[in-house]
């Protein structure tokens, strides 16, 4: 480990981020019953510019009005690119409840941006005496926000996690392609005569796993727009998780159960860790640090492998 320790990402669950738009206010109740661990009311991409200020208060009064358990509660606002962001960001902490927990600000491009909102976010605080300090999460979905991924992650201690944003990405980078997230159709080798389709999202997640990692923020994938493709949902899911994400977005209820699926270690899993963790404790004991576990080394790098299983389910079990 390098002199300056890697810091913890926040002890909270976000295996799944449930999406709705603000101006669809019947679906809030339904958002609030889900089994998702993040609820993101949106105020930008899919709502129009005529419905935005609509949107707001519609969401200011569900902020209040609606029993969201213990689930986190945020809010996704305009773009700094719009005429929109400040009365999103005014609004909400003027007017909305002490139950809203963070803001998403999207297509961040650079630390500024992170930094313009956490300074509206510190003064509206400040003068309204809000007692809950509130968090942020960012997406990134920009040739920029990649390009800029480590400051990004570093620009603010409310910063709390960070989504990989496909959609936008896609656009913004000029990739051919219409689709969400998963197996793009061009996207091959070919060896041998057949096709071998790779991961065109793996860089742009390594780098923000990588940027999270070092900064104590949580790295979430975020959305896969064909729903009616559950095993193609499952298999991006596990591509994330695999490198290190701990969730995924939900952009229709349906995904909720996939993703909390994929990132809930399963009950083989959290054995294997809590073995490995025995197995290591007895090595230890008897001085030695590296030992034989169901045929394969394990050491002390082991630990710290296991630990990162039993800390979710422990995490789950709350
Ligand atoms: C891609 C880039 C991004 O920025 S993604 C993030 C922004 N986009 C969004 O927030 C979109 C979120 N999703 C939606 O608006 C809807 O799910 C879309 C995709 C339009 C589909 O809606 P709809 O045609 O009503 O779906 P459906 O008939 O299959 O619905 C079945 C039941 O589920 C409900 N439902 C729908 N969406 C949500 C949701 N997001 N959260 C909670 N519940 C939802 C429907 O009301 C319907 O309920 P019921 O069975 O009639 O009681
Ligand atoms: O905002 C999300 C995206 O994929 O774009
Ligand atoms: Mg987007």
């Amino acid at each position: 480990m390098s002199f300056r320790l890697q810091p913890p990402a926040p002890a909270r669950l976000n295996r799944c981020q449930l999406f709705g738009p603000g101006s669809r206010p019947a679906i809030f109740e339904k958002m609030a019953g889900s089994v998702a661990d993040v609820i993101n009311l949106d105020l930008e991409d899919s709502v129009p510019p005529d419905d935005k200020p609509q949107a707001r208060q519609n969401i200011i009064q569900a902020i209040g009005d609606i029993d969201w358990g213990n689930k986190t509660l945020s809010v996704r606002i305009n773009g700094l690119d719009t005429p929109f962001w400040y009365r999103d960001v005014v609004d909400l902490l003027e007017q909305a409840g002490e139950r809203l927990d963070q803001i998403m600000i999207p297509k961040v491009g650079c630390a500024a941006d992170v930094y313009a909102v956490d300074a509206l976010v510190t003064a509206v605080e400040a003068a309204k005496g809000r007692a809950k300090r509130i968090s942020l999460e960012v997406i990134i979905e920009s040739a920029a926000g990649i390009a800029h991924v480590e400051e990004i992650a570093a620009s603010s201690p409310r910063l709390q996690a960070m989504s990989l944003g496909a959609a936008d990405f896609a656009a913004s980078m000029g990739m051919a392609t219409t689709g969400i997230g998963g197996t793009q159709e061009d996207y091959y080798m070919l060896h041998g005569g057949a096709r071998h389709w790779s991961d065109p999202w793996h860089w742009a997640q390594t780098a923000i796993v990588a940027a999270c990692r070092t900064h104590g923020v949580l790295p979430v994938d975020g959305p896969f727009g064909d729903f009616s493709d559950d095993e193609g949902f499952r298999a991006q899911a596990r591509r994330s998780a695999t490198l290190g994400m701990v969730g995924k977005w939900a952009i229709h209820p349906k995904q909720v159960a996939l993703a909390n699926e994929v990132f809930s270690p399963s009950d083989k899993a959290v054995t294997e860790a809590r073995e490995i963790l025995a197995a290591m404790d007895a090595a230890q004991k008897s001085g030695a640090g590296a030992t034989v576990y169901n045929g394969r080394l394990v050491d002390i790098a082991s630990i710290r492998q296991a630990q990162v299983i039993v800390r979710q389910a422990e995490l789950i079990s709350v």
